[in-house]
């Protein structure tokens, strides 16, 4: 049932935004707008039209109308866009929920930023399995220490743009904050850019893409005779549709502040 709470998604065209408006008769949100790429083609087509079992007359649009509500603005776009996204939250004062990745320091600062005035939510990964398995690599690479070696291999689709995925930096962060030390001082993305030998403490990165694989993350632990590897697989986006959807619903009316999926889980 719908309370009248109202989303303005940002990135409706895209796999996430169409997996989230399928989803949002599951939530207690109401669609107010769907956004997309200024002068993209749906520009005016109901999204009753793409979207099957949508109901309401809302139409796409790539120009944000001051008189549509807005209670949270979610976010799956692309890091061009994301800055955009942002400032129109904190404009109308409404919460804000991205799972855009690729994001650079100034986009993390501006997050920041925003969250002294408006509550935000930014997740590389909306499923409870990342959220589990993020604590898990935190103490595994803390109860192992230093010495052993860590790799993080991640797969995607063929059509994903950023590398290492958002996912991938995100559990690196955990293994490097199981050792204490900052991740990008001891993080080597592109091996055959500087082929070496391994350095001690690295934490390594390797991206595979192909077909239509939604999200494979793995962290291996390599030690002399042995190997630890932990992982998760995602066998649909709407797993991540569903997270999102339930950090939007929980983040109206929380007072301004960056909160994280930990927070939304509880
Ligand atoms: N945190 C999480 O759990 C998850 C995060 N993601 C991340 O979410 C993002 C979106 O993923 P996905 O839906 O698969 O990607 P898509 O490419 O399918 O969708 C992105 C959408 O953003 C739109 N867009 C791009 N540039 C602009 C712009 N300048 N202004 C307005 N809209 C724009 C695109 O428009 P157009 O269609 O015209 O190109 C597209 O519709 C990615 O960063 C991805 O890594 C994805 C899945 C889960
Ligand atoms: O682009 C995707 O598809 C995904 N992106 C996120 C990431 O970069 O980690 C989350 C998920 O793995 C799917």
């Amino acid at each position: 049932m719908n309370s009248g709470r109202q989303l303005v998604l940002h990135g409706a065209a895209g796999r996430m935004g169409q997996s989230i408006m399928r989803l949002l008769p599951e939530s207690t949100l109401q669609l107010s707008a769907a956004l997309v790429r200024p002068g993209s083609a749906l520009v005016g087509e109901l999204v009753s039209s793409q979207i099957h079992g949508f109901q309401g007359a809302v139409e796409f649009s790539d120009a944000f109308d001051p008189d549509v509500g807005c209670d949270v603005l979610v976010d799956f776009s692309h890091g061009e866009s994301f800055s955009a996204a942002l400032e129109l939250a904190r404009y109308r004062r409404a919460a804000f929920v991205s799972g855009t990745t690729g994001l650079n320091a100034l986009q993390q600062a501006e997050l920041a930023h925003a969250a002294q005035t408006i509550p935000v939510l930014w997740a590389a990964n909306f499923s409870l399995g990342v959220a589990l398995l993020s604590r898990l690599v935190r103490e595994a690479s803390r109860a192992l220490g230093p010495s052993v070696d860590v790799e993080i291999v991640e797969a995607h689709h063929r059509h994903k743009q950023d590398a290492p995925s958002g996912t991938a930096l995100h559990l690196g962060r955990s293994v490097a904050e199981g050792r204490d030390v900052v991740l990008e001082t001891v993080s080597v993305n592109d091996r055959s850019s500087a082929p070496r030998a391994r350095r001690e403490g690295e934490i390594g990165f390797a991206s595979l893409r192909g077909g239509d694989i939604v999200g494979e993350h793995t962290v291996l632990f390599a030690m002399p005779g042995e190997r630890l590897s932990l992982s998760h697989s995602a066998g649909t986006r709407d797993l991540f549709a569903r997270g999102a959807l339930r950090a939007a619903s929980w983040i109206i009316g929380q007072p301004p502040g960056q909160y994280r999926m930990e927070d939304v889980l509880g």
